[in-house]
């Protein structure tokens, strides 16, 4: 399987006629290419190494996470391809192929990156669908940047994919892909997945664009959510912003005459994580072994509690903090006793509201560690780092207790990895209703981390939990995932994609 115009795979050429090679040469209607299954995502699935890193091919190597895991047999087995951006602005890629995927770099200028990714991207939408925990920004510059950003990704699957070839759109950098799609290839099978929250119509209406967003999102053939409410917010937004009529998870999109022109399905399909990896490291004697050093080196305390996060407001971590100082003030924990293992790893360091937080952040930290360290024993062990899954699956098992405290989350995959983690079925994970997991993991210690009270209470209940009940949650908890991983996630969401519609009229 070799990328169209893949010559010199991984070559790099900045001059203005490659650019135009890989982004700019589709905008005919009808252009085809090779591929018959496309998946479209901001970020392509990997990134820049040197050669003496692990797993360095190149130049490249396949980034972390369960989405390309679940969908490379797929790649494979039909001819597929990636398009997204590559993570370097103002730098042209040709098409390369790695690990044998076919990759379609989209060129990203470095005003492309402060408007369509981290203004209209990160400071509008984020926010905006994480219940405005920041206040979204709105501005027309970056608007304008976002379409013409998305007319760029579709350009580009345009001009790869086969006739009748299945695209699949990834979140919500990209919501005008499946109409740009659907008005320039008729052909395509178009689905969507948006990996966040879809907030409620009532808060969606600030947008100005709301309804250009909604018509973008219905030019696909299904659209996916990770829980039901997701769709649900959806749905009300498609009747309220376009005037579509919803009949069950159905919209009818309406034409100027009044009929349907097409109908695009909503639904929820809660994304999950690579089971078999994470259970084979947290096998692994020397995984295991690590785990045992992390506790020797933290003092051998009864009790590690973890947090693992980027460094996001939606995450919760002020929240839990605030928590935890109160339990270290009121002599609930000591840090004789306990430590508060916090990985925040860095992310989206340029928009202002994460560089806020993380000084509010590392100040916290600064203060609890301050006030309750002693020479032998810390109450918080801050890491700003990202770390490689091995050293993830290490800190899993080294953790008694794990903290989940978003304040809004489309799913949070960390939940899901350290339950799948715990082979032993010991560990409690509490974890924050706000959290799409929440729906799935039920005999999690759920709570809502805007109550502090509420969230001490239920931090200390896992931290005497006792080994019946620990392994009985953990048991319940551990089959809903081993039953549901991502392979699943992704092949039930083609197949719905595939099914012929029957209309619903009901
Ligand atoms: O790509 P970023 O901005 O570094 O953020 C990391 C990821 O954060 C996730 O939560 C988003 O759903 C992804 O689309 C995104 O890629």
């Amino acid at each position: 399987m070799e990328a169209t115009d893949s010559a010199d795979h991984g070559a790099r050429d900045t001059t203005e006629a490659a650019k135009t090679a890989t982004d700019g040469a589709a905008t005919a209607a009808g252009a085809g290419g090779q591929f018959d299954f496309i998946v479209v995502s901001n970020r392509l699935p990997v990134d820049r190494c040197s050669p003496e890193d692990t797993g360095c091919e190149d130049g490249w190597r396949r980034s972390p996470g369960g989405l390309v895991t679940a969908l490379a047999p797929m790649m494979t087995k039909t001819d597929g391809a990636w398009v997204g951006w590559h993570g370097a602005p103002d730098e042209t890629v040709k098409p390369f192929s790695h690990g044998g995927i076919d990759l379609v770099p989209v060129h990203l200028s470095t005003a492309d990156i402060e408007l369509f990714y981290e203004g209209f991207s990160n400071a509008t939408l984020w926010p905006l669908y994480h219940d405005v925990i920041a206040p979204p920004e709105f501005h027309r510059t970056w608007w304008d940047s976002y379409r013409k950003v998305n007319r760029r990704f579709a350009d580009a699957v345009v001009h790869h994919a086969a006739e009748g070839a299945t695209v699949w759109v990834q979140d919500y950098q990209l919501q005008l892909v499946p109409k740009m799609l659907r008005e320039a290839r008729p052909d395509l099978k178009i689905g969507f997945f948006n990996h966040i929250p879809f907030p409620p119509p009532e808060i969606f209406a600030q947008l100005p664009w709301r309804r250009a967003i909604i018509d973008g999102l219905l030019g696909a053939d299904l659209v996916g959510f990770q829980r039901s409410s997701d769709a649900g917010n959806f749905m009300r937004s498609a009747r309220r912003f376009l005037g579509a009529s919803v009949k069950q998870q159905q919209v009818h999109v309406k034409g100027n005459d009044g009929d349907t022109t097409h109908i695009a399905r909503a639904q929820a399909f809660p994304i999950s994580i690579d089971v078999k990896q994470i259970s084979e490291l947290a096998r692994k004697p020397e995984v295991i072994e690590r785990a045992r050093q992390i506790r020797r080196d933290l003092g051998n305390p009864k009790t590690i509690l973890l947090g693992v996060d980027r460094l996001d407001y939606t995450k919760g971590i002020r929240h839990r903090l605030k928590a935890y100082e109160e339990l270290l003030a009121d002599g609930k924990v000591t840090v004789q006793d306990a430590t508060l293992i916090q990985v925040a790893s860095p992310s989206r360091e340029r928009v202002e509201q994460y560089r806020l937080l993380r000084e509010e952040v590392e100040g916290t930290v600064g203060h609890i560690n301050g006030t309750y360290d002693t020479m032998e024993s810390t109450a918080v062990r801050y890491l700003h780092h990202s770390y490689p899954i091995e050293e993830m699956v290490a800190l899993y098992l080294a953790a008694d207790v794990m903290l989940v405290t978003a304040l809004r989350d489309g799913m949070n995959l960390v939940a899901k990895e350290y339950v799948t983690a715990r082979t032993n079925n010991d560990g409690a994970l509490v974890l924050s209703e706000f959290a799409g997991a929440a729906d799935q993991l039920k005999q999690a210690l759920l709570m809502n981390p805007h109550d502090i009270d509420g969230l001490k209470d239920t931090i200390m209940k896992a931290v005497n939990m006792q080994p019946a009940e620990a392994s009985r949650r953990m048991r319940a908890m551990r089959k809903q995932i081993l039953d549901h991983d991502v392979d699943l996630w992704s092949s039930d969401f083609l197949a719905a994609l595939a099914e012929k519609v029957v209309r619903d009229d009901s």
